[in-house]
C-alpha cells in the first residue's frame, strides 16, 4: 500500500471515528439505539425545517429554525442528506451570480448589485450616502443584503453574499412556476437596468501611461488617470458640417456595432487618422469624440515606453469603451520607414543602438493594432495624429488599420461662422463678406481665427473682435505675398 493510500484510510477512519463519537454521545441519549430511526427522524425533521425556511426566504430575522439549520449545515452529510431531499421537493429554485465564473469576470455581477442598490424607497431601513466631485446632490444607496423584488407580479428575493475568502456573489430566489419569467424577461431587465444606471454615473477619464521605472507589482501602476472634463464638442468643432456628419455617424455606427462586427468576424475596434497642421483642432476632435461617445481616453506616450513588451502591457491593462491616442505618431519615436531602412542599415551599428534605446518598433505597433485587439477587449477606437502625413511608413497608416483619415485643414467661411457663433454668438454681420473674402486667400488655422475672436475688451462689442480678425487676415495676406515673391527672388 502506497503512503497516499495509507494516509487516505487513516482520514477516512478518523472521520468515522468523528461520527461514532457523535452518534454515542448526542443521538444516542436522545434517540436510543435504532439508528434507522434516528435517520428518518433526523431527516424528517430537516426536511420541515428547510422547507419552512424556503417557503419563506423573505424573512430577515434570524429564528430558531435558522440557527437549527445553519448548525446541522455544518455538518456536511446532513447537509448533503438536506440538499437533495430538498431540493427533489422545494417549489423554489436559485440562480448565483458570482462575480468571478470560471476565472472570468461576470459582467453581470456589477450590473445586478448596481440595480439593487438602486432599489430605494421610503421603506429601506438601511442606506448609504454619498456625494460624487462636481454634483450638487447627495447619491442615495441601498445598503441591504438581503433585498424582496416585484417584477409583473412575481416575488423575488435577492441576497448578496460575501464570503470571507474575497469571493463576492449574488442569489436570486424564486418560485420554479415562475421561471419563465425570470429567465425570460425579469434577469435581462436588471442587469439592463442596472448597466444603464453605471452608465449614466461613469465619468468619462483621461489616462496617462506612467513611465515603465515607475511601474510596481500592480498593473494599477501603469496608467494614471483624471477626470475629463474637456468642453468640446462636435457643435463647437469648427470644420466642414458634411464631414462632421460623415465622423459622428461614423462613430455612433461603431457604437451600436457590437452585432455586426460579431457577423462579419472583425474584432470591434476602429482606427481613424487626424491629420493636418497644427492648430487645425485634432487634439479638440479627440475631446469631442470622447464626449460623443462617453468613452475614456488613454493618452499612449511612446517616447516613455521602454520596449514593445511595455507597450502591449499598458495596452492589455486598457478597458473596453475607450480611445487609445497616440498623438504626434511621427515624432513620437523613429517609426516612420523603420521597414524600409531595416536591411539597409542592418550593419550601421550606430541605429542598432538607437534602436535598442527606443525599443518600440513599427512592427510592436502594428502587431497591436492587428493582433492584439482581436485577442482581449473589444470596443476600443484608436486615433493617431500627424502634421506630416507624407511622413508616415504606408503600413501604419493602410485602410483596414486606420479606417478613417480624417484632415483637418485652415479655417474657411464654413468653420468660422461655427466659431463665430460659439465664441461671439453671431448668425451674420456685415463684416462676415470681408472675413468670408480673406479666409479664402490665406491660410489661417481655426485655434489663430478662434484667438483673434475672443472678447478682450467688453465695451468694443463684436465689432471689435471682427475688425481685429480682419486685421490679423491683412497682415497674413500681406505676409504671404512677400514670401511667395521672396521665393521667386530665390529662384
Ligand atoms: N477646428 C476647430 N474648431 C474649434 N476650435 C479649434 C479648432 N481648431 C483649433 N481650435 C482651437 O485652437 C486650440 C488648439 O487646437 P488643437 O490643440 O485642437 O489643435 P491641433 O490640431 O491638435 O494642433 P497640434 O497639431 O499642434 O497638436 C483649441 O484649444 C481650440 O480652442
Ligand atoms: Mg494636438
Amino acid at each position: 500500500m502506497s503512503q497516499d493510500q495509507k494516509l487516505l484510510l487513516q482520514k477516512k477512519k478518523s472521520k468515522r471515528n468523528l461520527i461514532e463519537i457523535l452518534m454515542g454521545s448526542i443521538v444516542k441519549p436522545l434517540f436510543g439505539d435504532n439508528l434507522t430511526t434516528i435517520g428518518s427522524n433526523i431527516a424528517g425533521l430537516l426536511f420541515i425545517i428547510e422547507t419552512l425556511r424556503r417557503y419563506f426566504p423573505g424573512q430577515l430575522k434570524v429564528t430558531i429554525q435558522e440557527l437549527l439549520v445553519n448548525a446541522i449545515h455544518r455538518l456536511p452529510f446532513f447537509k448533503k442528506c438536506a440538499d437533495k431531499t430538498l431540493a427533489f421537493f422545494s417549489p423554489y429554485a436559485q440562480i448565483r451570480f458570482t462575480e468571478i465564473e470560471e476565472y472570468r469576470y461576470n459582467y453581470a455581477y456589477p450590473a445586478i448589485t448596481t440595480y439593487l442598490g438602486a432599489q430605494v424607497n421610503p421603506q429601506v431601513k438601511n442606506l448609504k450616502g454619498s456625494q460624487m466631485r462636481g454634483r450638487k446632490s447627495l447619491d442615495f444607496k441601498r445598503d441591504d443584503d438581503k433585498l424582496e423584488d416585484e417584477y409583473e407580479g412575481v416575488k423575488l428575493w435577492w441576497e448578496v453574499v460575501k464570503f470571507n475568502d474575497g469571493v463576492k456573489m449574488c442569489r436570486l430566489t424564486f418560485h420554479r412556476s415562475n421561471w419563465e419569467v425570470v429567465t425570460g424577461s425579469y434577469l435581462k431587465y436588471v442587469v439592463e437596468e442596472g448597466k444603464s444606471i453605471e452608465e449614466k454615473k461613469k465619468k468619462v477619464k483621461i489616462f496617462m501611461n506612467n513611465p515603465s521605472p515607475n511601474w510596481e507589482m500592480f498593473t494599477m501602476n501603469l496608467w494614471s488617470s483624471i477626470d475629463f472634463e474637456h468642453p468640446a464638442t462636435f457643435d463647437t468643432l469648427a470644420m466642414d458640417q458634411k464631414k462632421r456628419g460623415e465622423i459622428i455617424n461614423d462613430l455612433l455606427a461603431f457604437r451600436e456595432g457590437e452585432e455586426y462586427y460579431k457577423k462579419i468576424g472583425k474584432a470591434w475596434k476602429r482606427g481613424y487618422l487626424l491629420h493636418g497642421p497644427p492648430g487645425t483642432g485634432k487634439s479638440t476632435m479627440i475631446a469631442a469624440m470622447a464626449n460623443l461617445m462617453s468613452y475614456s481616453i488613454y493618452d499612449l506616450e511612446l517616447t516613455s515606453i521602454g520596449n514593445n513588451w511595455e507597450l502591449k502591457k499598458l495596452l492589455l491593462a486598457t478597458t473596453s469603451k475607450s480611445i487609445i491616442v497616440i498623438e504626434d505618431i511621427d515624432c513620437s519615436l523613429d517609426l516612420t520607414g523603420e521597414r524600409g531602412v531595416k536591411e539597409d542599415l542592418q550593419s550601421n551599428a550606430e541605429i542598432k543602438k538607437l534602436k535598442k534605446k527606443n525599443a518600440v518598433t513599427l512592427s510592436g505597433l502594428l502587431n497591436f493594432i492587428d493582433g492584439i485587439w482581436s485577442a482581449c477587449g473589444q470596443e476600443r477606437i484608436l486615433v493617431f495624429t500627424t502634421n506630416h502625413l507624407g511622413k508616415l511608413d504606408q503600413a501604419l497608416i493602410r485602410r483596414g488599420r486606420m479606417d478613417m483619415h480624417i484632415e483637418l485643414s485652415y479655417c474657411r467661411f464654413e468653420a468660422f461662422k461655427i466659431l463665430a457663433k460659439n465664441y461671439l454668438n453671431l448668425d451674420s454681420h456685415l463684416l462676415f463678406g470681408e472675413i468670408e473674402t480673406l479666409l479664402e486667400e490665406t491660410n489661417m488655422t481655426p485655434a489663430d481665427v478662434a484667438e483673434n475672436l475672443m472678447v478682450k475688451d467688453s465695451d468694443s462689442g463684436v465689432d471689435g473682435p471682427l475688425n481685429g480678425l480682419i486685421r490679423a487676415l491683412e497682415q497674413m495676406k500681406l505676409n504671404q505675398h512677400s514670401n511667395e515673391q521672396q521665393k521667386e527672388i530665390n529662384k
